[in-house]
């Protein structure tokens, strides 16, 4: 199982405004295997274009995603792909991909436990009002059960989402600020499912929690919308004496800053010809 990225570029333009580009992905070049890649970066370096992208929700205007699922069976995302077939290019691997996005609210009257048995059918669980009952009691969610999802409040919608995910069981998760609202104890189960789930999925989390990313098996620094490096997360931080996520990321990004701060009298296009 894993995923490449190949060129990956991505541009937003603005109805109003077309000649307004902002750039989500620029060369984006890497790749996912098998467990939970952290996806961490500084605001706006791309983190939820590529997961978007990832999950066909988006179309990259060049290059490629590259899913090689099980042997032998590899499914490609385009431009081309997508102009030719739509998001059924991505054939029934689309319904093996969860994408849970930071926040969302939900404008349907349906009740959250008979939501939640819709999902746990679909996703083909054993003994589907069990495993709902389960997950709506571990995860704090029983006074809720009865309500429509429309009148649930912001930060439980964050446990329904990933509850939901659980019950469908994907192949490869997306998931954007998961810990985004969850108290502590809702972090710890998030992290222990995860872990349950990552020797046979590909997990990514973008999240700028630094602690909770040290679940993570492999780190991707995204930076400018491209990938500035990627790696086993026990590799990468035993080059920092405290050898923890966050004390990383911090060195990352004093290099970062050092690295793009013009000295005086230098213009950007001699730093680039000197390899800056
Ligand atoms: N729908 C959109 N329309 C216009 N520009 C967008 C859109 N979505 C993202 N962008 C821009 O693309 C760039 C990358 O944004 P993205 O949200 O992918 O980054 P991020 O790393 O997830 O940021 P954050 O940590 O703030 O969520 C930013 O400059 C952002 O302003």
């Amino acid at each position: 199982m894993r995923i490449e990225w190949s060129h990956l570029n991505k541009v937003y333009t603005s109805q109003n405004r077309p000649r307004a580009r902002r750039i989500g992905l620029l060369d984006f070049t890497a790749a996912a295997r098998k467990g939970i890649t952290a996806v961490l970066g500084p605001e706006g370096s791309g983190k939820s274009t590529l997961l978007q992208l990832t999950a066909g929700l988006l179309v990259p205007d060049d290059g490629r995603i590259t899913y090689q699922v099980t042997e032998g069976e590899t499914v490609i995302w385009s431009k081309g792909r997508a102009a030719a077939v739509g998001t059924s290019a991505l054939g029934s691997l689309k319904s093996r991909i969860t994408y849970i996005p930071p926040m969302r609210r939900m404008n349907k009257s349906i009740s959250l436990e008979k939501y939640l048995l819709y999902h746990a059918q679909l996703g083909q669980m054993p003994y589907p009002r069990r495993r709902v009952a389960e997950l709506i009691a571990e995860w704090g969610l029983a006074a809720v059960r009865r309500v429509p999802l429309s009148a649930i409040p912001g930060e439980m919608m964050k446990r329904v989402m990933l509850v939901e995910m659980l019950l469908r069981d994907p192949l490869i998760a997306l998931l954007d600020e998961p810990t985004a609202g969850l108290d502590q104890w809702g972090k710890r189960l998030l992290w222990r499912e995860l872990r349950r789930l990552a020797p046979h999925r590909i997990i990514l989390i973008a999240t700028r929690d630094l602690r909770w990313a040290e679940c993570a098996d492999d780190l991707l620094l995204m930076e400018s919308g491209s990938c500035r490096r990627l790696g086993p997360k026990k590799l990468l931080t035993a080059n920092v004496p405290e050898g923890t996520v966050a004390a990383w990321y911090e060195m990352m990004q004093t290099f970062s800053n050092h690295r793009s701060r013009p000295r005086r009298g230098t213009f950007i296009a001699d730093r680039r010809e000197k390899g800056y």
